[in-house]
């Protein structure tokens, strides 16, 4: 058996106290959860440039500027994914759905009564132990 990982840039896009979250639609993986916007690095392209270009095409941002935090690996039964986790704190726009999902600024302190995909939890422990007010 090979072992397949799909490496995933993800953003996590700070404004202020909040962040960003749009909803997974619910016909794909770990549909229904709240995500941080991203999605597949292709072929040929840096973890930045696939930031910067799935945060246009999935909301609607224009990224000034994005510094890697940490990397995440985690096996869910189906695949094992690679999130290659960026914080955004410079941009430009208005934060749209463009695919039809629902998007949201959420207050760090309300992070907690948002279902995420599984992999997330270390995501969500350190964006509230940096960033959260104590
Ligand atoms: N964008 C994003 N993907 C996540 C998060 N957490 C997490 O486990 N993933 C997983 O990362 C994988 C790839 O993300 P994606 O579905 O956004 O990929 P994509 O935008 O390129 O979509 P596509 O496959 O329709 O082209 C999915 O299996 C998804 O479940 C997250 O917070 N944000
Ligand atoms: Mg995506």
């Amino acid at each position: 058996m090979t072992l397949k990982v799909v490496h995933v840039a993800v953003g996590v896009v700070l404004r202020q106290q909040q962040v960003l979250l749009a909803l997974r639609p619910d016909k794909l993986h770990q549909g229904g959860r709240w995500e941080f916007p991203g999605g597949k690095v292709e072929t040929g392209e840096t973890t930045s440039q696939a930031l910067a270009r799935e945060l246009k095409e999935e909301v609607d941002l224009d990224i000034a500027a994005s510094s890697p935090w940490f990397e995440l690996q985690y096996a869910y039964p189906e695949k094992t994914v690679l999130l290659d986790i960026h914080l955004v704190q410079e941009f430009e726009g208005e934060a749209i759905g463009l695919e039809g999902q629902p998007v949201r600024w959420v207050p760090l302190s309300e992070l907690h009564q948002y279902q995420f995909p599984d992999a997330n939890q270390p995501i969500l422990d350190k964006l509230l132990a940096e960033f959260g007010r104590p």
